[in-house]
C-alpha cells in the first residue's frame, strides 16, 4: 500500500475484504471524499482522498517473515454513511471482478482426525472468519470416514459445476483423497471409465489446503510454510499454481494419482509400520522412522526410468522453484522427446561381494536390443541393484522435518519428478543421507546415491528365479548361493504413495505436467522486496 499526503492507494490484489467500522474520534486513519475513484487504467488500484468522520476498514495482507502472511486493517473515514457504503460496495464489486479469479463458492472438507485432531477448531477459529470477511460462500462437510470426501466427489453429490474450488482442512492424505476424487469425477464426467487407458483430464476447479495434518508437505512446498492463516489468505486472494500429478499403475492397471512422494524401502516400511500407530499422532513417523532405520533393510529391484529431455535441469542444479518460476512456466511448451539411449548401469551391491559391474553390463547388452526396440526415440535407462530406498518426488517435499525437502531443487510444475535411489549402505551412511536431507545439504558426493530428473519410471522387485541371473555374476549359480539369494530376494517392501500404502511392489509411474491447480503461488523468493514479490507473480490475472 502506498500512502502520500491526502491520498491513499491500496493494491486490490492484496485486499482480503472490507467492512464498515466506527472510527474513534482520535484515530490516525485516513479519510476520503467524493473525488475518490477506482483507477481504470490500473485495475487493481483504488485512489482515495480524505474528508469526513464515518468509516470502513480494508483488510490487507502483510508479510511478517518466514513466508507467513498476516492481516492488517487500514481504516478510512467518510463524510457520511452513504458515501461509506458506496465505497464498501465499490471495493467489493472490484474484488468480485473476473480479473481477480477469487473464489466465491467453496466446498470445505474437514477431517476431524487429522494431525493433532484440531482441524475443526482451527477451521472455526481461524479460517471461517476470514472467509466471511471475503464474502465467500462455504458448503461445510466434516468427514465421517476414510474416503467420505472422495466418494462425494466421484458420485457428483456436490454439484461441482457451481463452485470455484474445493478446500481440504487436513493433511496430505486428505488432499490425496480430494485430488483422486476430483480427477475421477472429471474423467467420468467425460465418460472416461478406464483410467489406465486415457490421459487424465485437468479439472476446472482449484483445490486449497488448510494445513492440519501431520506432515503437510503440499502446503509447505507450495507456500513456504505450514501456517493456517497464510493458506487461508492464498485461497481468498484467488492464487493459482499448476502442480504436476503422477498416475500410478500396478500391473498396468491405474490405481491412484499422487503429487508428493513415492517411496519404496525405507519410506514404505516406515509408513506401513506407522499406519497402526495413528493414535501417536504426528510423532508416529519419528518412531517408525527410527525402527526402519535400525532395521536397515535393503531390497533387490530393477528400475527403468525415462530422463527429462531438458539435460540442463537436474536434481542437483541448485535452481530453486520460486513463485513465477521460469522453468515451470516454460514446461509443457516443449514436448520434444530426447534422443534414444539405453544404458544399463549397476546399483551398488555390498552384500554379494561379487564383481557385478561387468556382469550387469553383460546383462545389459543382452537386453539392450529389446529395450531399444520397446522404447525407441526415448531416453530410457535401467538400474538393477539392492536398495535401502527408492524415492521419487514430484515436488521438493519441504516440511517441518526437512524444510529444504527431499529434493530441494525439484519443481512444482516442470512435468518431471526427481528419482533418488539409495543403494545398500551401512546405517552410518544412511544416517548421513537422512541428516543431509533434513538440512538440505549436498548429497551428490555420497557414492551410494543416484539422482535423476525423470518423466516416468517403473520398478519391479527381483524375486523370480530368472532374476537371480541378473544379480549374480555366475551363469550357473551354485545351490548354496541360490538359496541365499532366494531368501534375500523374497523380501519385498511396499510403496509409500503420498502417505498411503501400496502393497504391490511392481509399479509404473508417469508425470502429468501441471494437471491440477492449487490455491497457492509457490514459495516467494525471500531475496525480493514485498512489492517485487507481488509483481513477480500475479496469478490472479492469469485467466489461461
Ligand atoms: C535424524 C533425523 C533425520 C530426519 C530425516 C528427515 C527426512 C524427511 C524427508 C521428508 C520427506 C517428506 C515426504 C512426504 C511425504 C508425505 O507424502 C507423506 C504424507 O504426509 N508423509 C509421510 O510419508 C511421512 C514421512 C515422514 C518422514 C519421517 C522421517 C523420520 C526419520 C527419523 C529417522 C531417525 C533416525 C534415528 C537415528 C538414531
Ligand atoms: N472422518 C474420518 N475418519 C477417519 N479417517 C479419515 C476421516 N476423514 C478422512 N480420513 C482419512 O484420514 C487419512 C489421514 O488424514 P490426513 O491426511 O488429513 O491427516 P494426517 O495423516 O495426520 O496427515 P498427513 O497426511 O499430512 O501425514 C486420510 O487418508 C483420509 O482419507
Ligand atoms: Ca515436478
Amino acid at each position: 500500500m502506498y500512502l502520500s499526503g491526502h491520498e491513499a492507494s491500496l493494491d486490490l490484489r492484496e485486499v482480503v475484504g472490507v467492512k464498515a467500522v466506527k472510527i474513534p474520534a482520535k484515530s490516525s486513519t485516513l479519510s476520503f471524499g467524493k473525488n475518490a475513484k477506482v483507477d481504470e487504467n490500473v485495475p487493481y488500484c483504488i485512489e482515495m482522498q480524505p474528508i469526513g468522520p464515518l468509516g470502513f476498514s480494508v483488510v490487507i495482507i502483510t508479510r511478517p517473515g518466514n513466508h507467513r502472511w498476516r492481516c492488517k486493517q487500514v481504516s478510512f473515514q467518510c463524510k457520511d454513511s452513504s458515501l461509506c457504503h458506496q465505497w464498501i460496495t465499490a471495493i467489493k464489486e472490484a474484488l468480485k471482478s473476473e480479473a481477480f479469479c477469487r473464489p466465491k463458492k467453496l466446498v470445505v472438507f474437514v477431517n476431524p482426525f487429522s494431525g493433532k485432531k484440531k482441524a475443526v477448531k482451527l477451521y472455526r477459529d481461524k479460517v471461517l472468519p476470514l472467509f466471511e470477511l471475503a464474502d465467500i460462500h462455504v458448503t461445510y462437510i466434516e468427514t465421517e470416514r476414510q474416503n467420505h470426501a472422495r466418494d462425494l466427489l466421484v458420485q457428483n453429490s456436490l454439484d461441482l459445476k457451481r463452485i470455484d474450488g474445493l478446500v481440504c482442512v487436513g493433511g496430505d492424505g486428505m488432499f490425496s483423497e480430494v485430488l483422486n476424487g476430483l480427477l475421477t469425477f472429471t474423467a467420468h464426467d467425460l465418460h472416461i471409465e478406464e483410467m489406465d487407458r486415457f490421459e487424465p483430464v485437468a479439472p476446472d476447479i482449484r483445490i486449497g489446503i488448510i494445513p492440519a495434518g501431520s506432515t503437510n508437505t503440499i502446503v509447505y512446498t507450495t507456500t513456504g510454510t505450514s501456517d493456517v492463516v497464510t493458506s487461508t489468505l492464498h485461497i481468498i486472494l484467488g492464487d493459482q499454481i499448476g502442480i504436476d500429478v503422477n498416475s500410478v499403475n500396478v500391473n498396468d492397471q491405474f490405481v491412484r494419482y499422487s503429487v508428493t512422494l513415492l517411496g519404496y524401502g525405507y519410506m514404505g516400511d516406515l509408513l506401513k509400520d506407522s499406519d497402526n500407530k495413528r493414535w501417536m499422532g504426528p510423532s508416529r513417523y519419528s518412531w517408525s522412522g527410527t525402527k526402519s532405520f535400525l532395521a536397515n533393510n535393503a531390497y533387490y529391484g530393477e528400475i527403468k526410468y525415462r530422463l527429462s529431455s531438458n539435460s540442463d535441469s537436474h536434481p542437483t542444479d541448485a535452481v530453486k522453484c520460486y513463485s513465477g518460476c521460469d522453468i515451470c512456466s516454460m514446461a509443457g511448451q516443449s514436448n520434444s522427446r530426447s534422443t534414444s539411449k539405453v544404458e544399463i548401469s549397476a546399483g551398488r551391491d555390498t552384500d554379494l561381494q561379487l564383481d557385478e559391474q561387468s556382469d550387469f553390463m553383460k546383462h545389459s547388452n543382452s537386453q539392450s536390443s529389446d529395450l531399444s526396440g520397446s522404447y525407441s526415440d526415448s531416453n530410457w535407462r535401467t538400474v538393477i541393484g539392492k536398495f535401502v530406498a527408492v524415492n521419487s518426488v514430484t515436488m521438493s517435499c519441504s516440511c517441518d522435518l526437512s524444510p529444504p525437502g527431499m529434493s530441494p531443487y525439484c519443481h512444482l510444475g516442470d512435468g518431471c519428478m526427481d528419482l533418488i535411489m539409495v543403494s545398500q549402505c551401512s546405517r552410518i551412511e544412511f544416517l548421513k543421507f537422512l541428516l543431509r536431507t533434513a538440512k538440505g545439504e549436498e548429497r551428490k558426493n555420497l557414492d551410494f546415491i543416484q539422482m535423476h530428473r525423470v518423466k516416468e519410471f517403473s520398478f519391479r522387485p527381483l524375486t523370480e528365479d530368472s532374476d537371480l541371473l541378473s544379480i549374480s555374476s555366475e551363469e550357473n549359480i551354485p545351490q548354496s548361493k541360490k538359496v541365499k539369494l532366494k531368501r534375500q530376494t523374497s523380501r519385498t517392501s511396499v510403496w509409500n504413495c503420498d502417505g498411503e500404502v501400496i502393497d504391490q511392489p511392481k509399479i509404473s509411474v508417469r508425470v502429468h505436467c501441471q494437471l491440477v491447480k492449487l490455491f497457492a503461488r509457490g514459495v516467494e523468493d525471500p531475496s525480493l522486496q514485498d512489492d517485487q514479490k507481488r509483481n513477480c507473480c500475479s496469478p490472479s490475472f492469469d485467466n489461461s
